[in-house]
């Protein structure tokens, strides 16, 4: 298969897509992939390191106001499709996916317009503002959340699940070893980052929590986001790390590492939410509050009443309420246990065999 596969902006756009070109690539070594992505998001870095080809659009979101930059906004929307039309004709795919963020959304309208098979993925239980406005011109739509389907063409949709959960799941066995990260594998380990990109709030508070947690008997590894290291570090300066503490700007080999954590701390991010359910992670939760329509508590609350995690909010959390937490599951086996079962019937580890089912089927339907 020819598959020109644009989303960007964040890791959670991204790695799904990644993860379809892995398996697809499995199940048919001669497919030829082409990525889309935005001058200046997360895929400049992850998606050459994966070994794909990239091409670059300059986009940028709307503003929910009326402001003089949505002119702008406009003008590049029409020059992306423009020159999206030419990355297609030059590429000629059998089928275009997007996996969301504002770029997607000028490459699948340019090939929806040019009558390409087009399918979408969202990974979110609230419709992303990109995906929604494509999902008038798109042929299929994948969903990872039940609660997406009502607001789509109901004869659209598919519920695959997100492709990452296959991705992780396929890792299960992975014999990584915390020493590379000068941690021990002896004893349990606690996994802390804020979606893809750090979260100031969270990075304060696992700040405050280090003098606690150098005192533990567990490890914990910490990802700041690679923008915020510098400011985290010179917070540190004055507090000692514990040899059971790590604390690294990004964790770019999650695949290998989350098999092999007892728990984890995260924001509630749909991409973050698949691995989770995927491996059967314990997981603290703390949705961010700055998402659309709140949707990060939508996506964590699907896990809470299952009892797959637990959650705190945003305005909540500090190094108290994170150690309190961190210590009713980390403290206990028997408690992880009962979370990880929860955690294993929400996951969907065959979503990446799922959407390339529905790959398939808008390119026979085009035939
Ligand atoms: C602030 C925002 O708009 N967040 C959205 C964004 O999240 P964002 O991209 O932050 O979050 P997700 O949780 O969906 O995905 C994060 C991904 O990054 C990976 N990771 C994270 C840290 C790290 O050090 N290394 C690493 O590889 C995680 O394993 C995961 O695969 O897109 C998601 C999917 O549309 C949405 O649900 C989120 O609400």
């Amino acid at each position: 298969m020819r598959l020109l596969v644009s989303g960007g902006g964040t890791g959670g756009h991204i790695y799904p897509a990644l993860a379809l070109i892995e398996r697809l690539k499995q199940v048919e070594p001669d497919t030829e992939v082409l990525y889309v992505g935005t001058t200046r998001g997360l895929e400049n870095k992850i998606v050459p390191a994966a070994g794909l080809k990239l091409k670059t659009l300059h986009t940028q979101g709307f503003k929910r106001s009326l402001s003089l930059e949505n002119f702008k906004t406009l003008y590049l929307f029409v020059k992306s499709v423009h020159d999206a039309k030419k990355i297609i004709r030059d590429f000629h795919p059998d089928v275009v996916l997007g996996t969301g963020g504002y770029v997607s959304g000028a490459v699948l309208y340019a090939a929806a317009k040019m009558h390409i098979p087009t399918v979408i993925h969202e990974q979110n239980s609230v419709v992303g503002i990109t995906n929604k406005f494509l999902s008038r011109y798109v042929d299929e739509i994948a969903i990872a959340f039940e609660a997406a389907r009502a607001q789509f063409p109901a004869n659209k949709v598919h519920m695959t699940g997100n492709p990452r959960a296959q991705q992780v799941a396929a890792n299960l066995n992975s014999d990584y070893s915390w020493t590379n990260d000068g941690l021990r594998d002896d004893q349990p380990t606690m996994m802390i980052f804020g979606g893809s990109q750090g979260a100031p709030k969270i990075n304060q508070s696992v700040v405050d929590a280090i003098p606690e947690f150098n005192k533990r008997d567990y490890q914990v590894i910490f990802a700041t986001g690679q923008k915020r290291y510098q400011k985290v570090m010179e917070k540190l300066r004055n507090v000692s790390v514990g040899k059971n503490v790590k604390v690294v700007p990004y964790i770019p080999d999650m695949p290998k590492k989350l098999p092999k954590v007892a728990a984890l701390v995260s924001r509630a991010g749909a991409t973050t939410i698949a691995e989770i359910t995927a491996l059967g992670i314990p997981t603290i939760l703390i949705p961010s509050p700055y998402v659309t329509a709140n949707h990060q508590v939508k996506n964590a609350q699907a896990l809470v009443k299952k009892g797959a995690a637990l959650m705190i909010l945003e305005d909540q959390l500090d190094a108290r309420t994170l150690l309190l937490q961190a210590d009713k599951i980390m403290e206990n086996a028997a408690v992880r246990q009962k979370m990880a079962e929860a955690s294993k019937q929400i996951g969907k580890p065959n979503a990446a065999d799922l959407l390339i089912d529905v790959l398939k089927k808008a390119e026979r339907d085009h035939q």
